[in-house]
């Protein structure tokens, strides 16, 4: 007989209240189907993308307390005064960064005992990310993008996403939508770009490659994709290897520029640190041949690749305009602005989708290795356990001390 294991899905406590959650009703169901040892309960909660009745009706306990769960799957940090001592939690901690506003909770974590799994740390063995919610913020942010272009030469009108059930009701509002024409580049080529591209296809946006994008117009709209390859080559050999890249960003140049003068919106979705290069800087803006008017910063770090990204928009009101002469903040959809779409919370439009697509991976690539018990990719993630930090997050001891 196998030992049964009781898992709880927490109620989300950080303000603002996240709408999403590791596993669906349905998962629910089916892992109890397959993994009859194991059973699922859910905190009731007003907050959650799917309603208590939905997790009820999946055969899911609701039940306030959890004190009989060993393990909590949540998804944002969990403030110390709601964390239960010598569980076994799974969330979004944003502490493997020294990140000042959750010292405390670390800390609460090692004196409750916590063993801690962060899921940011979950990598496959070639230091790939397992589990991330980029697909669907790609998907949001380039409905988004091109929303805010059609808002700003009124051209077509499309929905918020937000307004959408879920992204096959979304789907069903493309029927009809026929977009004039114009040019779209999207950089970045992982989940993010991941979900532009879905958009691209689902609107019959033609792709077309890079060098034939700057030189030729189209009277259909068209986009194109770059990636990290076809923007940044060494300032010495003009090479790209990844590895190189990664190690030393500071030696490459970003071939960016010939496309403000050739692209009506900016999707932007590369991975960006302070040592790479910006697509374009803030004098380029103020050039007459700037021709991108909106620009989707999916990647959405403040003065980070994109040099007028001035802060983050919201969902209510994702789209801001940035006066490309004086570089200052302004009402959107004005004729001398770039209008930017920088919500840093996407995949919260669409969240029974995002929930769903991060619950898969889960499953998929996680969950068995967490039932073993003895799994070395649980091991590299796990932050906290028996009142410590493991030996893989030892560099942290300054930052709880
Ligand atoms: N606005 C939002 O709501 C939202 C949501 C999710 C992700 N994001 C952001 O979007 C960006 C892309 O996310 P993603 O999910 O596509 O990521 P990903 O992990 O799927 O892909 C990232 C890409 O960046 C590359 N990369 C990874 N580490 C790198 C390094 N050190 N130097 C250079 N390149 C590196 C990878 O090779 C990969 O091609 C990230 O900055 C992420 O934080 C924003």
């Amino acid at each position: 007989m196998q030992k049964s294991v009781h898992i709880g899905l927490i109620r989300e406590e950080k303000h603002p209240h996240d709408n999403r959650v590791a596993f669906t009703p349905k998962q629910c169901q089916w892992i109890m189907h397959h993994f009859p040892h194991v059973a699922l309960y859910a905190q009731p909660s007003p907050h959650r993308c799917f309603k208590d009745e939905e997790y009820a009706k999946a055969g899911v306990t609701i039940s306030q307390n959890l004190e009989n769960c060993c393990i909590l799957l949540g998804i944002k940090e969990v403030p110390p005064t709601f964390l239960l001592p010598n569980k076994t939690y799974l969330f979004f901690s944003h502490t493997k960064k020294k990140q000042p506003h959750n010292r405390d909770m670390l800390k609460a974590i090692l004196e409750k005992n916590i063993r801690l799994v962060d899921y940011e740390c979950l990598v496959h063995p070639d230091g790939q990310r397992i589990l991330g919610f980029g697909f669907f913020a790609g998907v949001v942010g380039a409905h988004n993008g091109l929303l805010a272009y059609g808002q700003k030469t009124g051209l077509f009108k499309l929905k918020p996403v937000h307004q959408s059930h879920d992204f096959q009701e979304l789907i069903s509002h493309y029927f009809g939508v026929k977009l004039p024409p114009l040019k779209i580049v999207a950089t970045g080529s992982g989940r993010v770009a991941a979900g532009v591209l879905e958009i691209m296809g689902l609107l019959g946006i033609k792709y077309i490659p890079p060098e034939e994008f700057l030189m030729n117009s189209y009277n259909y709209p068209v986009y194109t994709q770059l990636k990290a390859g076809e923007l940044y080559l060494r300032k010495d050999d003009k090479t790209y290897s990844r590895a190189d890249f990664h190690a030393h960003p500071e030696q490459y140049d970003c071939k960016f520029l010939p496309f403000v003068a050739a692209s009506d919106i900016l999707m932007n979705g590369i991975y960006w640190d302070k040592n790479i290069p910006p697509l374009f800087s803030a004098k380029d803006l103020q050039k007459d041949n700037f021709r991108i008017q909106v620009i989707a910063d999916i990647t959405d770090d403040t003065n980070g690749s994109i040099p007028c990204n001035l802060g983050d928009s919201t969902i209510d009101d994702p789209v801001y305009g940035v006066d490309k002469q004086t570089m200052t903040r302004t009402a959107p959809y004005l004729p001398d602005t770039v209008d930017m779409m920088c919500v840093s919370n996407l995949p919260n439009e669409l969240p029974r989708d995002a929930s769903q697509y991060f619950g898969d991976q889960l499953m998929k690539y996680v969950f068995e290795d967490l039932l073993s018990g003895n799994s070395e990719m649980i091991k590299k993630a796990t932050i906290a356990e028996n009142g410590a930090l493991t030996s893989y997050f030892d560099y942290l001891q300054d930052y709880i001390a």
